[in-house]
């Protein structure tokens, strides 16, 4: 049934208010704090995103968070979403809530006050008829500031039944047009959550004029889905923080529960403000204002969200994508999913790579040389790069007609021992070995190679790159040989800086092979085949 609602009019059964708290409790997370300049462009993203209540602050709280509230209050004296302000339930909050939010073209005065038996005993200290008559004087006064005033329950789940319906009565009574059930310790599970707003629903005279509202908390991580099942039983507004920050273990997330809406549809036949393609943005936004990243594998922003490491995944992705992704990245803000090369990637993933990387179609033996290499690098590294793609593609691709291929390397070498290296080589198909002592381990790995494959030329240049960042990097070697006035160049990539050298050591002897064969008059080019 239709609501008339202060601030909004007409609000059909099926629309779902998203009230954001972000800068509110969002903010009362450990280091989370925002100065004014940090709150003033949040709530302008908030604002882009589509939120419909704003909670920009808790007036009272100190002098930054009253000069807060007032400034977002001005942000959107003309229009914008509605300004809450909280207040505990007592005159010097609520004044305070009032006065900051004096400039907003829709204010809302928020007013908490717990009723549980264990926070009015305890905290309060405070029975029952008291807090019920602290209800009636808030709200009343709360109404002498505005039209839209939300009264919540702290710990309303874990509240009395009988005497939350009590509360919520008497709150509706003295003119609060939206009430607010917390999960203030994130408690509930989505059948309590349930249980609790259906109860008042019908017990509570008066319920249907107002809007019920779900504000859950994170503790045990059903604070989605205690929100999913508040909408389920007749809660037309959400409480949610992005990235779900927010007290403790935080808040429902906004960007989940509003996506939940939109993929589940079928299920959740409800509508919303938000722009769903302005969440990763705020998301962004808001962990560079507070410096602190969501994990990886966070729903909708993590940067895991639309990632496929696994070759079956990614090989069912590239196939169609909604094999493995329930909504489209672009719907969130992503400009595209990801196919993260890794140990467990496969053929399909690979291929897609070597064509994005402009390697067109390898040939099956190349494409099946190059996938092993990639596996091999990918056990031994965290992360397998473009860039280190591309190096061993590269590597593979020019060894492809090569004589002589290096088979074996086995190099020790260690403080105030002289290093050892011995290498085996198959030269047009037969193995070659070599064994050699050297000034260094590339030094006698070199001169191992020469024992094995004996040649007379000029080492002229030895040089060695990073392909990427860290210590498992891939090492990229280039190596210069001279004969006879003629210089080549060889290249070899490689995570171990000495396998590389090895490799484009051999690289640099084939190429030098090659072109012997290529200057040799016809009639000794059959003798050009040997060194
Ligand atoms: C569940 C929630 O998220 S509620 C919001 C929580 N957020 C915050 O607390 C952040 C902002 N808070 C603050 O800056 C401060 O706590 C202030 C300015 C509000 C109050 O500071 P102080 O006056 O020094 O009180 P203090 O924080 O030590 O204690 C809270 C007092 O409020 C009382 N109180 C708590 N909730 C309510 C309420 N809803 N209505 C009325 N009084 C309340 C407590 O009983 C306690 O009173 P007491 O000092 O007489 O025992
Ligand atoms: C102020 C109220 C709504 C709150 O944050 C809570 O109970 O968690
Ligand atoms: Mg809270």
């Amino acid at each position: 049934m239709a609501i008339t609602h202060p601030s909004f009019g007409t609000l059909d059964d099926n629309r779902i208010i998203f009230f954001d708290t972000t800068l509110r409790d969002g903010e009362q997370s450990p280091g989370f704090s925002m100065n004014l300049e940090e709150k003033l462009r949040m709530a302008e993203a908030l604002a882009e995103l589509g939120v419909d209540v704003m909670e920009a602050g808790f007036a009272i709280a100190s002098p930054g968070d009253f000069e807060s509230v007032q400034s977002i209050a001005r942000k959107f004296a003309k229009d914008g979403p509605v300004v809450a302000s909280l207040s505990r339930a007592n005159a010097a909050d609520i004044n305070a809530s009032g006065e900051a939010l004096k400039p907003a073209a829709r204010k809302r005065v928020h007013i908490v006050l717990a009723t549980s038996d264990l926070h009015m005993r305890v905290k309060l200290r405070m029975s029952r008829e008291e807090v019920l008559e602290a209800i009636t004087r808030s709200v009343t006064l709360g109404r002498s500031h505005s039209d839209d005033v939300e009264w919540s329950a702290e710990d309303g789940s874990r509240t009395d039944p009988d005497f939350l319906c009590r509360c919520v009565e008497a709150a509706i009574k003295a003119g609060a047009t939206t009430i607010n059930i917390p999960d203030t310790v994130g408690y509930s599970l989505p059948e309590d959550m349930a249980r609790i707003f259906r109860d008042l629903r019908n017990r509570v005279p008066g319920i249907e004029k107002v809007v019920l509202s779900a504000h859950n908390h994170n503790d045990l991580g059903m604070a989605v889905a205690n929100t999913v099942a508040a909408i389920q039983a007749g809660v037309r507004q959400i409480e949610s923080t992005i990235n779900g920050i927010g007290e403790r273990a935080g808040n429902a997330s906004l960007e989940e529960v509003a996506m939940a809406l939109r993929t589940r549809h079928d299920a959740l036949p409800f509508r919303t403000g938000i722009t769903s393609e302005r969440i990763l943005k705020t998301s962004r936004l808001l962990a560079t204002i507070t410096g602190f990243d969501v994990q990886p594998n966070k729903a909708i922003v993590g940067r895991n969200a639309f990632a496929h490491e696994s070759g079956i995944h990614q090989d069912g992705v590239l196939k169609d994508a909604s094999t493995y992704e329930i909504m489209t990245p672009e719907s969130v803000g992503w400009s595209t999913n990801s196919l993260v090369l890794g140990k467990h990637s496969g053929r399909a993933a690979f291929r897609d790579k070597l064509r994005a990387l402009g390697y067109g179609e390898l040939g099956d033996n190349a494409l099946n040389d190059a996938f092993r290499r990639f596996k091999d690098i990918a056990d031994r590294k965290k992360v397998v790069y473009d860039e280190d793609v591309a190096a061993l593609v590269d590597d593979e691709v020019v060894r492809g007609n090569d004589r002589v291929k290096l088979t074996g390397l086995n190099v020790s070498t260690g403080l105030g021992t002289k290093p050892m290296a011995s290498v085996t080589l198959e030269v047009d198909g037969q193995r070659q070995d070599g064994m050699a002592s050297g000034d260094g381990a590339v030094d006698a790995t070199f001169i191992a190679i020469r024992q094995a494959f004996p040649h007379e030329v000029g080492l002229k240049l030895y040089a060695v790159q990073s392909v990427t960042g860290g210590t498992d990097a891939q090492a990229r070697v280039t190596v210069r040989l001279e004969e006879h006035g003629k210089l080549v160049d060889g290249q070899g990539s490689d995570t171990d800086t000495i396998v590389a050298s090895a490799r484009a050591y051999v690289h640099a002897l084939n190429k030098l092979l090659a072109k012997r064969e290529r200057t040799a008059p016809p009639e000794m080019q059959a003798t050009a085949l040997s060194a």
